[in-house]
């Protein structure tokens, strides 16, 4: 749903493999509301003696070595590729320190609180109540952005009712990839365009929507016909994404957030972003029932580094039709007034063929151009990227350089998201000269703006010796960084770090963990290692199942691994034929020990 928001540069300077990690690093994770967590910590059970001593011993857990193959192969490869200052086999191999810091301080400044200077008292319907109001005023526009808090819009009672009832809503949170960060979105929508999904949001909502919401929205944003298009209800829990990376609701007209969780029951929360740094982010304070308004040219935000928070989204169109036809006709007029926000969310249409714009790269261009002259930093680095999109469609001409000049625009600017793409522009060599140690700068700027790929990128950095010199305590700080923010990829590599020790005691609950937040964000790797953990402690039906869902979609080690249970009759009796069918199928991919188990097998 949100495909427009900004753009990630797709990359080929990525690395997912297992290295030798600490297992004394502390994590600074506090557990007043993070049930999740906690239960996941309380929940594990220690591992027998027997495998943490055959672990100790082996520097990897015993049961299986080569259940958790596939790693270790893939990083030996990609070692002996990898150009680097220094080589895996030089980390130093004492034990790497963290930084202590307190979580959320994690990222340059501390947050600051939003505080609204106006505010006046209104009616609407049956309600009466104030209106808070903010504004920005923004470069290039001839209106000033504004934005409004109603405190107590709904009635506390109620939004507690809405929030036990979206708890209970496990199974219908998303894990499918967000278009942008490619991390599962945890979203479900009770309303989608334009219909109600589920009757008993509908219930506790629809009333207040007719009689009180949309004549606030009409009446404010002067749009007689806005039309609730989706509602949506969006989860930060711990282990689970904890951001969504500044952007504008480019699809939708005005959108309204209405808080669900108490505000000591988390930190963080929504923000907005007056400029391009993260240095200018500025926090909400929303108390359940409050709603926050805002329209289309609000650069904003949520991050989440502490407890639990649930909100619901409404986003609004400016009329019916607009929600039928799901298309975004106010940008049109704006556009050719020359508004930034409206050319860089019109230009993104077009980039991308949406919102009933047909696909024209050359329109995007134009669009992107006019906006990034005005000093759009999203429409310049997005403007930056078209370029290579164009220059890999065969363009022909200075596209290259142009790409180059608008990414380092924005980066200069301050714009995380451009700095990481300028970041990898450098370290692919791609209209620039390769070069890694600015790409160190660029991606250390990103990921002290808490950019969380960037973040785990520096990890990479440092763990290889890419640019900087190879520091596996500077690695380990920033996949903690990273994976504490919910990014599934630093997850699983702390994961296996705790997993495997520098030549030291390994810290099994804490693999576990780690490996257990990963698996549920559908990371593959993690789930195999997840289930090679309960295959170790015995519990080989509860391995199976994360392997035969795993092997059915194709993934050579849980076939393996599936093949082998099957062969060693493992919590079962041994069927070689369903043991031959695995193993032939992950041997067919490529997997050594699958081939070697089946040749034995066929001896
Ligand atoms: O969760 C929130 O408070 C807002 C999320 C958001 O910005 C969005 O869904 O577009
Ligand atoms: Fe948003």
């Amino acid at each position: 749903m949100d495909v427009l928001k900004q753009q990630v540069e797709p990359y080929d300077f990525h690395f997912d493999f297992l290295f030798p990690g600490n297992p004394f690093l502390r994590f600074p994770w506090e557990s007043s509301d993070e049930g999740q967590a906690t239960k996941l910590r309380s929940g594990l059970e220690e591992l027998p003696n027997e495998v943490r001593k055959n672990h100790q011993k082996t520097g990897s857990p015993g049961f299986e070595r080569g259940f958790l193959c596939k790693a270790v192969q893939r990083g030996a490869t990609l070692n002996a590729e990898a150009p680097s200052h220094g080589s895996q086999s030089s980390l130093p191999g004492s034990v790497p320190k963290l930084k202590k810091k307190a979580p959320g301080h994690f990222w340059s400044t501390p947050p600051l609180r939003y505080d609204f200077k106006e505010q006046k008292e209104i009616q609407v319907g049956d309600w009466t109540g104030v209106e808070q109001s903010g504004r920005l005023r923004k470069p290039g526009r001839s209106r000033e952005c504004d934005f409004h808090r109603l405190p107590g819009f709904m009635c506390e009672e109620t939004a507690q009712v809405i929030l036990e009832h979206c708890k209970k809503q496990t199974s219908r949170f998303s894990v499918e990839p967000d278009s942008v960060d490619k991390t599962p979105t945890f979203e479900y929508y009770p309303f989608q365009a334009g219909e109600w999904v589920d009757d008993a949001m509908r219930s506790l909502l629809e009333e207040t929507i007719e009689s009180r919401f949309l004549p606030y929205v009409r009446q404010r944003y002067g749009c007689r016909f806005c039309a609730v298009s989706d509602i949506l209800v969006r989860r930060y829990l711990p282990g689970e994404r904890r951001t969504h990376a500044v952007h504008f609701d480019g699809h939708a007209f005005v959108t309204a957030v209405l808080g669900l969780s108490r505000p000591d029951s988390y930190q963080g929360g929504l923000y907005i972003q007056p400029d391009a740094a993260v240095a200018s982010r500025m926090y909400f304070r929303l108390e359940p029932g409050d709603l926050l308004v805002h329209s289309f040219d609000l650069q904003h935000g949520v991050h989440v580094w502490k407890g639990a928070r649930y909100s619901l989204v409404f986003w609004i169109k400016d009329s019916l039709q607009a929600v039928r036809d799901r298309t975004t006709p106010w940008y049109d007029s704006l556009a050719a007034e020359g508004d930034p926000d409206a050319l860089y969310n019109l230009a993104q249409n077009y980039e991308h063929g949406l919102f009933g714009r047909h696909l024209d790269l050359h329109k995007a261009r134009e669009l992107y151009e006019r906006s990034a002259a005005a000093g759009h930093h999203f429409a310049q680095n997005n403007l930056g990227l078209l370029y290579r999109r164009l220059h890999e469609g065969g363009a022909g001409g200075d596209e290259l350089q142009r790409s180059v000049y608008w990414l380092k625009a924005a980066s200069e600017a301050g714009f995380a998201m451009a700095q990481k793409n300028l970041a990898l522009a450098y370290a692919n060599g791609q209209g620039v000269r390769r070069d890694d140690a600015q790409a160190v700068v660029w991606m250390r700027r990103a990921a002290e703006q808490l950019e969380v790929e960037a973040a785990y990128m520096m990890g990479e950095m440092y763990r290889r010796g890419r640019g900087v010199p190879a520091d596996s305590s500077e690695a380990a700080n920033w996949y903690q960084r990273s994976a504490e923010a919910g990014f599934p990829k630093a997850q699983y590599t702390l994961g296996m770090l705790y997993l495997e020790g520098t030549g030291q005691q390994a810290d099994l609950r804490q693999a576990e963990m780690w490996l257990k937040f990963a698996a549920r964000q559908g990371h593959a790797e993690a789930k195999n290692n997840v289930a090679t953990m309960y295959a170790q402690r015995g519990e080989v039906e509860e391995a199976s199942k994360i392997w035969e869902e795993l092997a059915q979609s194709g993934e050579p080690n849980a076939q393996c691994n599936l093949g082998m249970a099957f062969l060693r009759g493992a919590g079962r009796d041994p069927d070689p034929k369903e043991a031959s069918r695995w193993l032939s199928l992950a041997a067919a991919q490529g997997h050594q020990m699958a081939a070697q188990a089946l040749a034995s097998l066929a001896a």
